[in-house]
Parts: C-alpha cells; sequence; structure tokens
C-alpha cells in the first residue's frame, strides 16, 4: 500500500522523492496582492448572445474562467466542501479500506498520481477518485464514510454535471455546433476527483500537479480558500484567484480536439504552502470509452489537425504520458499514421 501524503504531516523537510529537478521547481512562490485576471462570468444574466461572448473571449484568451451565479447553492457547495474534506481527515487505513471495494477500481485513493508506483518523482497530493454518476451502480463503492458522503457529492454531481451541460451548451452555440454536440457520449463518463494537498514544509521544491492539461472535455473545480492553481499564460504562471462560491471551469484536450484548436486546452498546475492544506474538487466531463474523438466536421475548413480516437485509447496514453504535452500531442496529432492506438 502506497503512503498518504497526509500521513507525512508532520515531516520537517521535504523527502527526496518529492523534490523536483531545478528547471521543474516552481521556485519562491509569492502570490501578488490583488485578484488575477482569469474572467469572472457571471452566468444569471438574461442576455444569452452575451453570455456566450464572454465565454469563447475568455476560453480563447485563458483556456480558464470563472462562473458565478450558476444555480448550484452554496449551501451544497459547502456541505460537498466539508464532507470531503472530512473524508480527508480520517485515518489513512479507514481511507483505503473506502476505497477498496470496487473490483473494478473506479473509485480509488492514491498519492500523487495514477501511476505512483512507476514515477520517478512524486506530487503532493492524495487523491480519490470515482464516477461522477450518482446511481447504485457506481455509487455503491463511493465512500460509505463520513456517513453523508454519499447524499451530499451524489447531489453536487447531479448538480455540477446540469451546469456542466448548460455551458457546454453555451460553448456548441459559440462554436456553431448543432445544440446538443456534447450531450451524449461526449459526457457520458463524468469523473469526480477530490484533491487534497497537505501543508508542504518545502513548498518550493515541489509541486502538488505538474504542468498539464486536462483529458477531459471541460473540468469544473470548487476550490476552497486556499490559494494554490495556477495558469500558464504569456510565459507566466497566474494564480486563480479562490472566489467564494464561484466554480473554476477550464477547457480539456477533447474540447481542443472537437474544435480543431480554435480554443485551447490551458496549462496549468497546483502549488502547494506551508501554513494551509488545500483542498478542492474536480468534476472531468469524460466521453465514454467508445466514444469517438475527432475535430468536429462542420468545424474543419482547414485539415483537421488531429485524428478520430477511441476516448479509451487517447486516456490510456494520456495517462501514461500525461506530464509530457510533446508525446500526447504527437499522439493525438493528424500527422501520426500509427493505428491500434500504439505510437
Ligand atoms: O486542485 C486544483 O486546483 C486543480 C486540480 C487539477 O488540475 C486536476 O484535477 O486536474
Ligand atoms: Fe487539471
Amino acid at each position: 500500500m502506497e503512503g498518504l501524503v497526509s500521513s507525512l504531516f508532520d515531516v520537517q523537510s521535504l523527502p527526496e522523492t518529492y523534490v523536483l529537478p531545478p528547471e521543474k521547481r516552481p521556485g519562491n512562490l509569492i502570490f501578488p496582492p490583488g485578484k488575477s485576471n482569469i474572467p469572472v462570468l457571471d452566468l444569471g444574466g438574461h442576455d444569452r448572445h452575451e453570455i456566450i461572448q464572454q465565454i469563447m473571449k475568455a476560453s480563447e484568451e485563458f483556456g480558464f474562467f470563472q462562473v458565478i451565479n450558476h444555480g448550484v447553492s452554496k449551501e451544497l457547495m459547502d456541505e460537498t466542501m466539508n464532507v470531503v474534506k472530512e473524508f480527508h481527515a480520517m485515518p489513512a487505513k479507514d481511507k483505503f479500506l473506502e476505497c477498496s471495494k470496487d473490483p473494478n477500481r473506479n473509485c480509488k485513493l492514491y498519492s500523487s498520481s495514477e501511476k505512483y508506483a512507476t514515477e520517478e518523482i512524486h506530487y503532493w497530493r492524495d487523491c480519490l477518485m470515482h464516477s461522477g454518476l450518482s446511481t447504485e451502480e457506481y455509487m455503491q463503492f463511493w465512500p460509505a464514510k463520513p456517513t453523508r458522503y454519499r447524499e451530499v457529492v451524489g447531489t453536487y454531481s447531479n448538480e455540477v454535471r446540469q451546469l456542466g451541460s448548460r455551458i457546454l451548451e453555451l460553448i456548441s452555440e459559440g462554436l456553431k455546433l448543432s445544440s446538443g454536440y456534447f450531450s451524449g457520449g461526449l459526457s457520458r463518463s463524468p469523473t469526480i476527483l477530490i484533491n487534497h494537498y497537505p501543508r508542504c514544509p518545502e513548498p518550493s521544491l515541489t509541486l502538488g500537479l505538474p504542468r498539464h492539461r486536462d483529458p477531459s472535455v471541460i473540468t469544473i473545480i470548487l476550490q476552497d480558500d486556499v490559494q494554490g492553481l495556477q495558469v500558464y499564460k504569456d510565459g507566466e504562471w497566474i494564480t486563480v484567484e479562490p472566489l467564494p462560491h464561484a466554480f473554476v471551469v477550464n477547457l480539456g484536450y477533447v474540447l481542443q480536439i472537437v474544435n480543431n484548436d480554435k480554443l485551447n486546452g490551458a496549462e496549468h498546475r497546483v502549488v502547494t504552502n506551508s501554513s494551509d492544506a488545500r483542498t478542492t474538487v474536480s468534476f472531468f466531463i469524460y466521453p465514454s470509452g467508445e466514444s469517438i474523438i475527432e475535430p468536429a466536421k462542420t468545424l474543419v475548413c482547414d485539415p483537421p489537425l488531429y485524428r478520430a480516437l477511441k476516448f479509451k485509447d487517447f486516456h490510456v496514453n494520456f495517462l501514461s504520458k500525461s506530464a509530457d504535452a510533446d508525446a500526447v500531442h504527437k499522439f493525438i496529432s493528424s500527422k501520426n499514421c500509427f493505428i491500434n492506438g500504439e505510437n
């Protein structure tokens, strides 16, 4: 059984396996006062056309935006954050017990990344991952402790899934795709990641998550009030300021493939700090494994930049190369003539 970062909370210096090579370290982190310039969009307005324009602009410029007045209640957001924090505060053996019942390993607890056993360097994160579908088929394997976990996270999943559909409908309208373009197989297998980044003795030497793009259509993130998420733009890392009861939305690879690079997934990372633990809930909108992901035929006036792939083939390859954007790009590029998902 791999160790959890939260079991290391008393260490005074960073264990060697977490120390990044100098060129990948975040260095001394100064969070400048004032707000970051990641756009904050009000979804409560009535001018649909204006909301679409704002989403498209933010997506083009940053691949990231925050949303407020999004329809998910503050109480539910608070309850969800409380219950997932309670989960990560439980003793390690209870957490593993709660996450070891699923024979398909859809529900699992791991530290750093899914490649913990083979990766050379670990990241300062513990993660609980399970399906974002709240049917009994999946929920029976979610943690039964804390006792409110299934009820609260089940309701949260339903609401965030609806919000995701709404945002994707606005994006498809902005991209001039047919209504419902993303509502079938392309959003059939949502997944939740409950990320926990304990206090870190040497934040300048490590990361909670390395620089990456998400393998999703879009991801909807609930942050607590601790800074840590950063977006790479024009050679700089911009902090996504935690705003009470806002959701952070970012575009993933699948959306980038579908729209043939009109909108790109944004590179981001997570930094840690020595004073506060940080907890977030990432809701990944994923296609079903059998869904074909490819540039939409109606959007491609230029040659397609990506080849058609089954999502499961893309995902397996992504997981094996996630920290290497060039390798992922080479695999999905239309210039890659290899067949059978191998490279
Ligand atoms: O924890 C965060 O702020 C972001 C998490 C993230 O990037 C991810 O789950 O892919
Ligand atoms: Fe991410």
